[in-house]
């Protein structure tokens, strides 16, 4: 089938090349010329595990094309897939220019008949918005005849892959949500859908039928219910810490609970990343405007707030508030694993709280060093002293060196087993604030002072 993508981000890049791996003519399309640039030339923009060898494959095959060229891209696709960002506004509400400017293209150009599937993150409505808009473009093109006999079907397909295993989140879904229209607009959309997903659900159709508006909430009702899993997880960790329980034999015994499920609840130093702290904002903001509060998710978001400063508070506990003259190794810089993202990462937060308080940060990261460096530069500006302060080191033990603690903040698979003598030898003190909880208080008795949270 031919597909268009708009938007080359983490999205739909991956999109993009998961339909192309299917066997599909795909035409990815994105704003930002240096991007399209960087793609046409062999080099992929994002870390994302698995992805550079699967683009290079499809490139070659002629199955996935970039293009600077809106025109073309409106023109190839018969499917055509909005990816780009919805980033929170100033008041929290998901700032929609980005997907409007897409429909405005793509009535701008089209003039044959054209299924538009949001695959971003957007708030219950803008699917019907999505038509208005496009429908805006083509009247004005009426008079030229060019939009005679062109047909438009609207369908929201939101996407859950998650960074790091984007390329087998959407390879092996759990789900394909696809909200479509009433009347033969959505059945063309379905039948088409069906036809595009048709690889994915050969042992069994995952797809869930519903109209535009659910699966538009759906998206933000996942994201939600995930995001309040961690924050529960979180206070209870704290809590768990008072009365002296070790959070992970709580865990354990909550995840046997086949009503409970064991993915999500993974207590340490806060969810982060491009999409909970959005997502949640722009949920409560929609709730807002309909004269509603949802107390709930305002209290997740507080928790993860607080979380985030939770591992300084306890640095500050054992070091005192004054940090000049101290030295923290950090592991760990992405939001997650498996990806180098830095938006909304947990890190940005720690690190600068360490700095502002006087202490030297090195920090290591696996793949994030590059969008770290400017992420904190970013975060930096305007206090030169703090910034002079921070330094990269792209080797873990070498970033240990003579610091007075190590600061574990993201979960990458390197960090799970290192040599604790060798990194006992390097550290000045024997102590590890665990962000990520990764180790077993056992390793106390090597004689590491380990504070992780919740045991
Ligand atoms: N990142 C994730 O893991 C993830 C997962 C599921 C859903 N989402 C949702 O998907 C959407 C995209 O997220 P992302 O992380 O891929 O964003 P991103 O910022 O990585 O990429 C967005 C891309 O869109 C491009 N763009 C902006 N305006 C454009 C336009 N008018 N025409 C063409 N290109 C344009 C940007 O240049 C950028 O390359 C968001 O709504 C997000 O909430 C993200
Ligand atoms: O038990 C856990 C699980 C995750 N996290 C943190 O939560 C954040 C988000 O992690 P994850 O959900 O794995 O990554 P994302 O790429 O942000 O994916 C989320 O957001 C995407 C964008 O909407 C959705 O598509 C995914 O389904 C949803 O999981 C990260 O900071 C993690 O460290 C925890 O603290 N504890």
């Amino acid at each position: 089938m031919k597909i268009s993508i708009i938007g080359t981000g983490y999205v739909g890049l991956v999109t993009g090349t998961c339909l192309a791996e299917t066997g599909n003519d795909v035409l990815c399309f994105d704003v930002d010329e240096r991007k399209v640039q960087r793609l046409l030339s062999g080099d992929v923009p994002i870390y994302e595990e698995g992805l550079p060898p699967l683009i290079a494959r499809n490139v070659l095959a002629a199955r996935l094309v970039f293009t600077n060229d809106i025109s073309h891209a409106v023109h190839h696709g018969e499917l055509i897939f909005i990816a780009v960002g919805t980033p929170a506004g100033d008041d929290g509400r998901a700032d929609l220019q980005h997907v409007l400017a897409a429909a405005r293209d793509i009535g701008r150009y089209m003039h044959d008949s054209k299924v538009v599937v949001a695959k971003s993150t957007v708030p219950v409505g803008t699917g019907i918005k999505l038509r208005a808009v496009i429908e805006e473009e083509l009247a004005t093109r009426r008079g030229s005849n060019l939009a005679v006999g062109v047909h438009l079907s609207i369908v929201s397909n939101p996407e859950f892959l998650k960074q790091g295993t984007g390329i087998a989140d959407f390879m092996q879904p759990d789900r394909i949500v696809l909200g479509s229209e009433p009347g033969a607009a959505g059945q063309y959309a379905r039948d088409l859908m069906r036809r595009m997903y048709a690889p994915f659900n050969r042992d069994h159709d995952r797809t869930i039928h519903m109209s535009l508006e659910a699966a538009e909430f759906t998206k933000y009702a996942a994201n939600a219910m995930l995001a309040t899993r961690i924050s529960f997880m979180n206070e209870l960790a704290n809590l768990a810490e008072k009365v002296g329980v070790d959070i992970e034999q709580v865990r354990c015994g909550l995840v046997a609970d086949p009503r409970i499920g064991n993915s999500f609840l993974q207590a340490g130093a806060g969810y982060g990343g491009s999409c909970f702290p959005k997502d949640l904002q722009a949920l409560v903001h929609t709730a807002a405007a309909h004269g509603q509060r949802l107390h709930l998710l305002e209290a997740v978001r507080v928790v993860n707030d607080a979380q985030k400063l939770r591992l300084v508070d306890k640095i500050v506990g054992h070091f005192g508030e004054d940090l000049h003259g101290r030295r923290f190794g950090i592991w760990g810089l992405a939001f997650k694993p498996g990806t180098d993202d830095m938006r909304e990462a947990p890190s940005r937060i720690i690190i600068q709280a360490l700095l502002m308080r006087g202490a030297e940060v090195v920090a290591h990261d696996p793949v994030a060093i590059d969008e770290a460096r400017m992420a904190l530069a970013k975060d930096l500006d305007g206090h030169p002293d703090q910034a002079a302060r921070l330094s990269f080191n792209g080797q873990a033990l070498e970033a240990a060196d003579n610091c007075d603690a190590l600061v574990i903040l993201t979960d990458w698979n390197a960090f799970k087993n290192p040599d604790f003598d060798a990194l006992k030898a390097r550290l000045r003190e024997p102590l590890i604030f665990d962000g990520r909880n990764l180790y077993d208080p056992s390793i106390r008795a090597k004689g590491i002072d380990y504070r992780a949270f919740g045991r």
